[in-house]
């Protein structure tokens, strides 16, 4: 409740969980549901993923707080403790969605909750703010070959204690199994021994309790409990209690309500160092991908903003004041408005396992440039009698300068212009303004030696792009290899050193096609929204949460055309 826009990493990582994708709608929850197969295999590629997590993990050492989920998995994938496809798999799948404020190590934290999610486990809470590690870590998982007393002690190294030790092994083997091709002394090979045979842990694929009733009933098929019993690990670890914990967690609702408890320490499973964020809890009304650019002979507004549906009839609207002019900051009581220029349905393995249905509206407006535009807010009729207005708890959505804006339209990657790896970025200066320095702050994660890459690129006035609506034109390339999820700060300063910033702007956004523009309304009538200096109504409640699963398979990016107004 107390969430205010803009926050990061939570505005980044809120949108990703829930929606499953980039701002420019490449989903990576859709690699994983509906508790997908990976195909040519009988495994699902959850099961990759979350085999993967704790391979990352594995590597704390709780006395003196190294290791653990900081993605030094990315360079260990070569070791023997991490032999199989599913490894390579996995960060092949799991590469293109890192960026500024989502690390590598918090891709595969949402990886695990998204694959639990969507084999029909319960949902595990999620915190972000992993830090990355850039090299690899000691090693330390554990094989299927140790005795118990080293497989103990391991887990103990790790912060696990014995009953902690068999939650963990039981709760990620109900997913996947084991491939002859990966170990062969375990699942013996066909008579064609590059194809590989899967011995599923148990007869399931869903992330059920049926690894551990199948066990206590001595009727399961756990290859790491009936094969080579030299590399019999499940069979040693969970029994290294008496089956006191196998036991506990047997009932459906047992094994979820542990799994959550234990898969939550894995994901919490960090260097000393890292301080993670709060849990990240779906926000019912989150605005994100706004930008005020210049398009033809104005500015041009956009915005998008996510609501959960209570009813198929909900009607959204953009309200926003001027910046300059007799009715700057809504003076006299204008306000413009627009109705969305489309909308799309986005869901996460972890949304749709909520149940809940999520509706993004794309705002595109014309904005004169003379009354520009200071800061904006949403009214919300959710079609069941509750009609709020959504003003950024009373603060409004803050458009905080128009002096140095992106233009996305203009910009592109560099591969399109010249077939070399980095983006050519264009910014519109206000024509007033004559800034010593106009340059671009970069960050890219998505690299292809997955290490993160900062570095700073001056734009220079471009005079071949003729001034419009008041601004003037710089360009400048961005030369490093960032990746797709390359994000920048774009700066003005000014000879007094006074700095202007168009912040975390995306280059993933570079040609993705807008809802078309809105026509813009004005009125003086009404006066919800904190921006009139009226007092808003609010009544974020949870009344709203509650419309059913709905079809929330549709994937961002495609703006369909809304239907009021
Ligand atoms: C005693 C510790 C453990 C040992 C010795 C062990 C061993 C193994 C082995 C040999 C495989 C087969 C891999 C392949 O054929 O590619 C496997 C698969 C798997 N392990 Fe473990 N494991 C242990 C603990 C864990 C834990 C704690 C988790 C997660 C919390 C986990 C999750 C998985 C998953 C999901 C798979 C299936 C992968 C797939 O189907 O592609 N394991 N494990």
């Amino acid at each position: 409740a107390d969430y205010q826009w803009p926050l990061q990493p939570y505005d980044a990582l809120e949108d990703f969980i829930y929606e499953g994708a980039r701002p420019d709608g490449s989903s990576m929850g859709n690699l994983v549901r509906p508790c997908k197969l990976r195909s040519g295999t009988n495994t699902t590629v959850a099961a990759e993923w979350v085999r993967l997590v704790y391979h990352d993990t594995a590597t704390h050492n709780v006395s003196d707080g190294t290791g653990g989920l900081d993605g030094s998995i990315f360079f260990e994938t070569n070791r023997d403790e991490n032999s199989g496809m599913g490894m390579n798999n996995t960060l092949s799948d799991l590469s293109a969605f890192p960026s500024k404020h989502i690390s590598r190590a918090d891709v595969i934290a949402i990886a695990a909750v998204w694959s639990v999610a969507t084999c029909g486990g319960p949902i595990i809470p999620l915190r972000g703010g992993r830090i990355d590690a850039n090299v690899a870590g000691p090693y330390g998982v554990p094989n299927a070959s140790d005795p118990i007393e080293s497989l103990t002690s391991n887990f103990a190294k790790q912060g696990f204690n014995v009953s902690e030790m068999i939650q963990l092994v039981a709760c990620g083997h109900t997913l996947g199994g084991v491939r002859s091709t990966d170990f062969p002394t375990v699942v013996p090979p066909a008579a064609d021994p590059t194809k590989a045979v899967f011995d599923l842990f148990d007869n399931t694929q869903q992330f059920d309790n049926v690894i551990v009733t199948q066990y206590l009933q001595s009727t399961t098929l756990d290859p790491l409990v009936v094969m080579n019993q030299s590399m019999a690990s499940d069979l040693r670890v969970f029994g290294s209690d008496g089956n006191v914990t196998m036991r506990s967690m047997s009932t459906a609702e047992s094994f979820a309500q542990t799994c959550t408890t234990i898969f939550d320490k894995m994901l919490n499973t960090v260097p000393s160092t890292v301080t993670l964020t709060d849990e990240i809890n779906l926000q019912s009304v989150k605005v994100s991908n706004v930008q005020l650019t210049v398009a033809d002979t104005e500015l041009q507004f956009q915005a998008s903003v996510r609501l959960q549906l209570s009813s198929n009839t909900t009607n959204v609207k953009m309200y926003w004041c001027d910046r300059y002019g007799p009715a700057a900051d809504c003076n006299g009581g204008l306000k413009r408005f627009a109705a969305p220029g489309g909308s799309a349905t986005v869901s996460s393995p972890t949304s749709e396992a909520m149940g809940v249905s999520l509706k993004k509206y794309q705002f595109v407006v014309p904005i004169n440039a003379t009354q520009s535009i200071s800061k904006f807010w949403f009214m919300i009729d959710y079609g069941n009698g509750t009609i709020i207005t959504a003003d950024n708890n009373g603060a409004n959505y803050v458009v905080s300068q128009d002096d140095v804006l992106w233009v996305p339209t203009m910009s592109k990657a560099q591969s399109v212009l010249t077939g070399q790896i980095g983006w050519y970025i264009v910014a519109a200066v206000k024509s007033t303004n004559t800034p010593e320095r106009v340059y671009i702050d970069c960050f890219g994660r998505a690299t292809s030696n997955y290490i993160a890459v900062n570095a700073t690129y001056n734009l220079a006035l471009n005079n071949s792009l003729p001034a419009r609506a008041g601004y003037n034109f710089y360009s400048g390339t961005a030369t490093d290899e960032f990746g797709v999820t390359m994000q920048f700060d774009l700066y003005s300063v000014a000879a007094n050193g006074t700095a202007q910033v168009d912040a975390d702007r995306q280059a993933t956004l570079i040609g993705v096609a807008l809802a078309d523009e809105s026509t813009v309304n004005s009125t003086t009538s009404g006066t919800l929204g904190g921006a009139a200096g009226a007092s808003s109504t609010r009544r974020l409640g949870r009344a709203e949460a509650r419309w059913g699963v709905g079809a929330a398979l549709g994937v961002a990016g495609v703006w369909t055309l809304s239907r009021f107004i």
